[in-house]
């Protein structure tokens, strides 16, 4: 497993990751969310000693990386895909990195089968698209069959044949005992793969438990009915003390009142139903309700805005004119 505590990082005066201390466990997919410039990519460049905590400490398997003998038979990662040498075909960009870790030669062709790019073994990376770039990511940290799998955006550039490969992949590699810590923007694809989440915002831990879990503790639930006797059932739930809010198309929308009890309710008053749902929020929602106060940039609808909110600041050159720094 990975276990950080207290784990913190300054970028000069930013402070990019603020004392996050949980676990990542064997087993089970666990999806790494925050808003953009949460510090995500700095916590799993920590991870791999690629950048050094400001303060706290993160064990691999009880060790830091720094102590692991051949690491990428502990710990194999996908951060950046692009980031090979584009001269170096894509076997031999995995020759180079077999023989560092002491792995065995024949490894690099079955991971090149795996991620389906034997056909493209000889020719350089720097011809590839940025879904086979991501293919060759996932070859390498595949290469030393390591327990750990750590993967920034692996879906990034991937077409929907490809998103539903790595999708089972990692759910595969989850249930051979592995753990496999993935971060991705895309929540319907994250709410698709991931049992377990962690979740930062400006640095900070916001949440570390179960999708299941998460959904529930962020979102709303709710019943929405509907009647051709709109009123009637009105007065029926009115009559057993239950609130409903009315939402046009006749529909009601009914909280805290399990779905069963208000189709029974409505049973015993003889009264017809055209839709009875419950109703459950997305990752998505949940996540946006979560982390509404901790994201850094936002966009607006309508005119561009030219400066930082709270400060006479300019935007930063690079953004959009119409992106806005939120004021802490
Ligand atoms: N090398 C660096 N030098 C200075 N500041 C940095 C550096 N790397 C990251 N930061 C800052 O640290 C904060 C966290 O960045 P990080 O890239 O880790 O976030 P992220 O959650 O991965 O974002 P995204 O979802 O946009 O990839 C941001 O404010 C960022 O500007």
């Amino acid at each position: 497993m990975i276990e950080l505590e207290g784990l913190t990082k300054y970028y000069g005066d930013t402070l990019a990751v603020d004392h996050l201390t949980f676990t990542v466990r064997p087993g089970m997919v666990t999806g790494f969310l925050g808003p953009n410039g949460a510090g995500k990519s700095t916590t799993m460049r920590m991870m791999l000693d690629l950048d050094h905590p400001t303060e706290g400490t993160v064990r691999i398997d009880g060790k830091h990386y720094r102590q692991l003998n051949d690491p990428l038979t502990y710990i194999g990662a996908l951060l950046d895909a692009k980031a090979v040498h584009g001269g170096r075909s894509a076997v031999n960009h995995l020759l180079c990195l077999a023989q560092s870790n002491g792995i065995p030669r024949e490894r690099v062709g079955e991971v090149l089968d795996t991620v389906g790019l034997t056909s493209v073994a000889d020719k350089r990376s720097k011809g590839f698209s940025l879904g086979m770039s991501q293919r060759l990511g996932i070859a390498a940290a595949l290469l030393g069959d390591p327990k750990i799998l750590l993967f920034d955006e692996p879906v990034n550039g991937l077409d929907p044949e490809g998103i539903h490969w790595i999708r089972n992949l990692m759910k595969n590699l989850a249930a051979q005992g592995r753990t496999v810590f993935v971060s991705s923007h895309l929540m319907s694809e994250m709410a698709l793969t991931a049992e377990h989440l962690v979740v930062i915002g400006q640095g900070r831990l916001m949440a570390d438990m179960s999708m299941a879990e998460f959904i529930q503790q962020n979102s709303r639930s709710y019943v929405r009915m509907r009647s051709p006797e709109p009123e009637r059932l009105l007065d029926v739930l009115h009559v057993e003390g239950i609130e409903a809010v009315a939402v046009g198309n006749g529909s009601l929308e009914i909280d805290g009142v399990p779905a069963d009890e208000l189709g029974g309710l409505a049973a015993r008053h003889q009264l017809v139903l055209h839709e009875l749902s419950p109703q459950r929020a997305s990752l998505e929602e949940a996540f946006m309700r979560l982390t509404a106060e901790s994201v850094e940039y936002h966009a607006h609808d309508g005119e561009p805005v030219a400066a930082y909110a709270g400060t006479q600041e300019p935007a930063p050159s690079g953004w959009g004119a119409d992106w806005q720094k939120k004021g802490s």
